[in-house]
C-alpha cells in the first residue's frame, strides 16, 4: 500500500478535544448544549450510528435528548416527536436519523424542524442558506470530507473534484461546499446516468465516493496520486462494511480515506460542531 492514511479516527478525536473545552465555557455561562435524536425503526446500522452520537456527547459534556419510535410509527406520530423537539428549551439542537422507514414522507419531517434547531444542515431553509452563501451549519458528512482533507494538507484550491452520488446527505450538498471560494474546487458530479465514469475519475484530484455500490472505484480508475475519499456503505451477509472503494486502489492513490475509520467519526465530530456553533451563537445573543 502506497497511499497515505486520511485517518478519520484521529481527526475526529481532535476535534472532540476542542468542544469538550468550548462546551465547559459554555457551561459556565449557563448554557448546557442539548443534542436530540430521532430514530424510527429496528435498522442495525441505524441504531449503531444513533447511539455513538449520543456516547460522543457524553464525551464532550453535550446533553442527550433521545426518542426512538417503533417501526410501525405514522407520519404523524412522527411529527408530533419532531414538533415537541421543536419546543423543548433543553434540545438546543437535533437530527432525524435517515434514512426514515418506507411510506414515511421524509422530506416533510424535514421541513417541520425548526430550522435553528437542524444540527444536520438538511432542514431547506439552511440548504437553500448554503445555496446562497450564507451562514449555516453545514451537513455533517461533506463538512466531514472537507475537514479531513485540510486536517492532512490536502490541496483543495483549483483541485478537479468528482463527487460519485446524488444523494441529500452527501451527493448533493457536497459540490454546493467544494464550490464555495473557500474550497474553490471544480467538480464533476457523477450518478448512476454517468455515461462514461471512469473518464471523468481518472482526471480527479479528488474523488469522494458516496454511491453505495461495493468497490465500485478500481485502481484503473484512479489518477496516481489523488486523494480518494470512501464515503459508501454497503454491508455483506456478515454485516461487514464494503466501502465503494477497492481496496487495490491503495496502490495508486497518493491519500485514501479509510472506511470504517475515515468520514464516519467525522460525521460524528461535524455533527458535534453543529451543536456547539449554534449553542454558542445562543450565548452571543445573550
Ligand atoms: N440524519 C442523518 N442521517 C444519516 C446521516 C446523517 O449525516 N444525518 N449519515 C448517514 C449515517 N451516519 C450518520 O448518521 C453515520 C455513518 C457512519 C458513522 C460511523 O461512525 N461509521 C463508522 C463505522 C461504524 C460501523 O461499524 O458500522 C466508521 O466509518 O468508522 C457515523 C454516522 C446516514 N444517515
Amino acid at each position: 500500500m502506497s497511499a497515505q492514511i486520511l485517518d478519520g479516527k484521529a481527526t475526529a478525536a481532535a476535534i472532540k478535544s476542542d468542544l469538550t473545552v468550548r462546551v465547559a465555557a459554555l457551561k459556565e455561562q449557563g448554557i448546557t448544549p442539548g443534542l436530540g435524536t430521532v430514530l424510527v425503526g429496528d435498522d442495525a446500522a441505524s441504531q449503531k450510528y444513533v447511539a455513538g452520537k449520543h456516547r460522543d456527547c457524553a464525551q464532550v459534556g453535550i446533553a442527550s435528548i433521545q426518542r426512538h419510535l417503533p417501526a410501525t410509527a405514522t407520519q404523524e406520530e412522527i411529527e408530533a416527536v419532531v414538533r415537541e423537539l421543536n419546543e423543548d428549551p433543553t434540545c438546543t439542537g437535533y437530527i432525524v436519523q435517515l434514512p426514515l422507514p418506507k411510506g414515511i414522507d421524509e422530506n416533510r419531517i424535514l421541513e417541520l424542524m425548526d430550522p435553528a434547531k437542524d444540527a444536520d444542515g438538511l432542514h431547506p431553509t439552511n440548504l437553500g442558506r448554503l445555496v446562497l452563501n450564507e451562514p449555516a451549519p453545514l451537513p455533517c458528512t461533506p463538512n466531514g470530507v472537507i475537514t479531513l482533507l485540510r486536517a492532512h494538507g490536502v490541496e483543495i484550491n483549483g483541485a478537479e473534484v468528482v463527487v460519485v452520488g446524488r444523494g441529500v446527505t452527501i451527493g448533493r450538498p457536497m459540490p454546493l461546499i467544494l464550490t464555495r471560494r473557500s474550497e474553490n474546487a471544480t467538480v464533476t458530479q457523477c450518478h448512476t446516468g454517468t455515461r462514461d465514469l471512469s473518464a471523468h475519475l481518472r482526471n480527479a484530484d479528488i474523488i469522494v465516493a458516496a454511491a453505495g455500490v461495493p468497490h465500485l472505484i478500481k485502481p484503473e480508475d484512479v489518477k496516481p496520486g489523488a486523494a480518494v475519499l470512501d464515503v459508501g456503505v454497503s454491508r455483506n451477509g456478515e454485516g461487514k462494511i464494503l466501502g465503494d472503494v477497492d481496496p487495490g486502489v491503495a496502490e495508486v492513490a497518493g491519500w485514501i480515506s479509510p472506511n470504517p475509520g475515515g468520514v464516519g467519526p467525522m460525521t460524528r465530530a461535524q455533527l458535534l460542531v453543529n451543536v456547539v456553533e449554534a449553542a454558542e451563537r445562543a450565548a452571543a445573543a445573550l
